[in-house]
């Protein structure tokens, strides 16, 4: 396992700059993700770290050596691809062992090895079947357990739940998290599925347009984030334009009280608040603002209601189904760690 240190790494593809100085610490043992909308460089990411790209300008430290010198073979990188790279005329015994023969490894040590590895992604059984004999979530554990075969100290995963149906996804997120954790080794993730890098993520790099944003623990980056681009990322919040003063938001429709220094004074702000933040309360909040329902959108554990206050929508994430569209109702708003950002 290896501590893995991008500092200032640059890459340009017909003088397109699609990596813009990344720098990016990760600690032994952890598993973070690279999370961001198509073509903001995550594949480029990776593949410059596993030696299949080369890049312009920076530098990639593996346990604080540089691996700029170092070809691919040599680099004690494993990646797993989105559509698994199979070989098709191995049997899923032969795929695993692969790597062995390739690292010359005797007969009688190889076996052992890839019964191992067998064992530890739960093939038993089908060391004797062909890819095209086995299901994707099977061929993903395959294609885990022969990048695994080889001992890398860093663990390449680019999409690879993406070709999974959304049930296998989840189990398979869930097997490869516990298997990381097991073996403790170094992993990034590439997605651009936010649920995926919170729930897998020791740490989640937020890339837009080949630059990080934001690298940060999940918790803090929904709760925290340093800019609209990087909480747009992780869902559709509410932004409320007003002023702060003495503690205080403020516009036309709600003066709200912030937990904020009172000094902090500031004309143009956009206030952040989640759709899980405002509650619906006719009953407890006689004070509390007062909009009319103009759209519900029922989603099983949620209904999201799109509330009308002086023109302008707020979106309410709520556990309670029964209000109505055209009902007036009474928000109320959790402003316990509020962010907001200057315009
Ligand atoms: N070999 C290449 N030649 C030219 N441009 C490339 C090459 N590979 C990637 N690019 C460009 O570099 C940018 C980053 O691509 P990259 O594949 O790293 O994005 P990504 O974030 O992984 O996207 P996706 O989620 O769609 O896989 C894109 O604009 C892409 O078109």
């Amino acid at each position: 396992m290896s501590s893995v240190k991008i500092v200032n790494l640059n890459k340009s593809f017909n003088n397109i700059n699609v990596l813009k100085s990344i720098n990016l610490s990760i600690n032994e043992g952890e598993i973070i993700s690279l999370l961001g909308p198509s073509g903001c460089g995550k594949s480029t990411t990776l593949n410059i770290i596993a030696g299949i790209l080369d890049f312009d300008k920076g530098d990639i430290l593996f346990d604080g050596n540089s691996i700029k010198n170092i070809p691919t073979g040599k680099r004690d990188v494993a990646i797993v691809f989105q559509d698994y790279f199979l070989f098709p005329h191995m049997n899923v015994f032969e795929n695993i062992e692969f790597g062995l023969k390739m690292k010359k490894i005797k007969k009688c040590e190889r076996n052992k090895k890839v019964q191992e590895l067998i064992d530890l992604v739960k093939l038993n059984g089908y060391e004797k079947k062909y890819p095209s004999q086995i299901s994707g979530g099977q061929k993903q554990r395959v294609a885990i357990a022969r990048s695994l075969a080889i001992n890398p100290k860093v663990l390449l995963l680019d999409e690879p739940f993406s070709n999974l149906d959304i049930n296998l996804r989840q189990e398979m997120r869930e097997f490869v998290l516990n298997l990381q954790k097991k073996l403790k080794i170094t992993t990034i993730l590439v997605t651009h599925d936010k649920e995926e890098a919170l729930m897998m993520s020791d740490k989640i790099a937020v890339m837009v347009n080949g630059e990080i944003k934001q690298f940060d623990t999940p918790k803090n980056l929904y709760e925290k984030p340093n800019s609209k681009v990087v909480a747009n990322i992780f869902g559709e919040r509410n932004y409320i334009s007003g002023k702060i003063y003495n503690g205080l938001f403020e516009n036309e429709y709600v003066k709200l009280s912030l937990d904020i220094d009172k000094n902090e004074s500031l004309d143009n702000v956009e206030l952040m608040i989640s759709k899980e933040n405002i509650e619906i309360n006719n009953e407890n909040y006689p004070n509390g603002v007062i909009g009319k329902i103009k759209k519900k959108t029922y989603l099983g554990e949620n209904t999201i209601y799109e509330i009308d206050i002086k023109d302008f929508i707020l979106k309410v994430s709520s556990n309670k189904h029964f209000y109505e569209v055209n009902q007036n109702v009474k928000i109320n708003f959790n402003l316990e760690n509020v962010v907001y950002f200057t315009q």
